[in-house]
Formats: structure tokens, sequence, C-alpha cells
């Protein structure tokens, strides 16, 4: 039974046995996994099974960047894992994510697809940087745009901007937030962050959360006092 949680808890861990710890911890009623880049790179697919073997449902957070065929080719074996979410970079423009899509579609796989906008440790001042002379929401605003108009099911972003990716969007767009700080944790790498309640009622549809989970002593109780934090939550979501 798929869980009605909007907690991803992000597994970043070293090892296949590292991240299986963690996992058998947690409660698939009460959160989906992330798997991304350094675990995935460790451990390949073999996660992937073993996660959905404990009832799991997985966002596979590789972020593909590439052109349009190399990236249509990786998220079909992403899908055809069963991974619930699998997401590539927005600023790989709109043939790329239209050849994402397609290729989905054409394949029959019903994962969600979603695009990264900007990076939630990146702020104005990182993004000038790099030669983009947008403000960090207006920049957010702009892939979120043509991700939509490039068929994505929705994006990635902070929750800062959700509520206006809600307007321009509409409800239904995903809006999955890394960069969630619960009262009680602090924000280490991330620069735009949130509270879980401040991010659902912004219209966060997903909450992504890493260290503020998997590194308290009992993960779980971390999972229910976010939980608490939630408007109108109750522990089974
Ligand atoms: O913009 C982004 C995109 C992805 N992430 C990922 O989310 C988690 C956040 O972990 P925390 O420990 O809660 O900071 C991590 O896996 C990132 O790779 C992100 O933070 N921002």
């Amino acid at each position: 039974m798929p869980t009605a949680s909007p907690l991803i808890i992000a597994l970043d861990y070293a090892s296949l046995d590292a991240a299986l710890c963690m996992a058998d911890r947690l409660d698939p009623s009460r959160c989906r996994l992330k798997v991304g880049k350094e675990l995935f790179t460790r451990s390949g697919p073999d996660v992937i099974d073993a996660l959905h073997g404990r009832g799991f449902e997985i966002f596979l957070d590789l972020k593909f960047h590439d052109i349009p065929n190399t990236v249509a080719g990786a998220v079909q074996a992403a899908a055809e894992q069963g991974v619930w979410m699998v997401n590539v970079h927005a600023s790989g423009g709109r043939r790329m994510m239209t050849a994402a899509r397609e290729r989905l579609d054409n394949q029959g796989l019903a994962t969600h697809l979603i695009a990264v906008t900007v990076l939630t440790s990146m702020e104005t001042a990182d993004l000038a940087e790099v030669g983009v002379e947008a403000s960090a929401a207006d920049q957010v605003e702009r892939l979120a745009a043509l991700a939509r108009d490039s068929g994505m099911d929705g994006v990635v972003c902070s929750a800062q901007e959700a509520s206006r990716l809600r307007a321009h969007c509409g409800e239904d767009f995903l809006k999955v937030t890394p960069g969630i700080r619960p009262s009680f944790a602090v924000a280490g790498d991330q620069r735009r962050v949130m509270t879980p309640a401040d991010a659902m009622a912004a219209g966060s549809t997903h909450l992504v959360v890493g260290r503020p989970v998997t590194q308290a002593e009992e993960p779980m109780a971390a999972l229910a006092a976010i939980e608490r934090e939630l408007p109108g939550a109750e522990p089974g979501y």
C-alpha cells in the first residue's frame, strides 16, 4: 500500500549495508526513501531491489543532465527498475526534458518525472558566479515554467519558492523540496531552507529530509517529531 506521507528520507550513505541498516529503522507506511548519487554509485541497482523488498517507494535522485538521447535512455533504465520517481536537470533544456517524457510515455512507464531547478545549496550570489544574473527565486520560476511546458510532472525547488510555483504552475504540479530543516536541526550546507510546517503551508507536495533524520540517534523519533510539526499530521499519514 503506497504511503500518503509527504516525507521522503534521503539515504546518503557510502555502502549498501549502511543504507539498509537505516532503512530497517524506518517505516514504509510513514515515508518514502531517496537514493542519490553516492549510494547508487556504490551499490548500483541492488539497493533499489533491496528497498523495494522492504516495501519502500523510491525516488532515484540521479539528476540526469546530458544530451536528449542519453537522458531518455537513463530515465527509461531508472523507470524499468520500478522506481516511484526519477529526475533530470531542467537546465538541460526543453529538448532534453521532452525526450525523457516521450521515452517514458512510449514505453508505458508511469514513474514520476521531475526536474531540478536551482539546487537548495545555492543562493543568488552562487548563481551570479556561474553566469546567471537572475535571483534564485526568479531562476526557479523560469526553469519550473520550462519544465512544466516540457511535460515534467513537477520540479525540485526549495520550499521558499513553493507558493510562487503553486500560483504559476498549479496545485497538481509536484513541488519536491529538499532543504527542509525542522526546528531541532542545523542548516549545514543548505542555503534555501524552511521548516516542515512552513514548507507544507507554502505548497510543497513532498519534503525531502536527510541528515535531520538519518543522523538522529533515534531516526523514527526524529521522523515522528517532524510529523508533529506538519499541519494536521498524524503518524501513519
Ligand atoms: O536542490 C537539491 C536537490 C537535491 N538535494 C538532495 O536532498 C537531500 C537533502 O539532504 P539533507 O541531509 O536534508 O540536507 C540530499 O540527498 C541532497 O542530495 C538537495 O539537498 N537539494
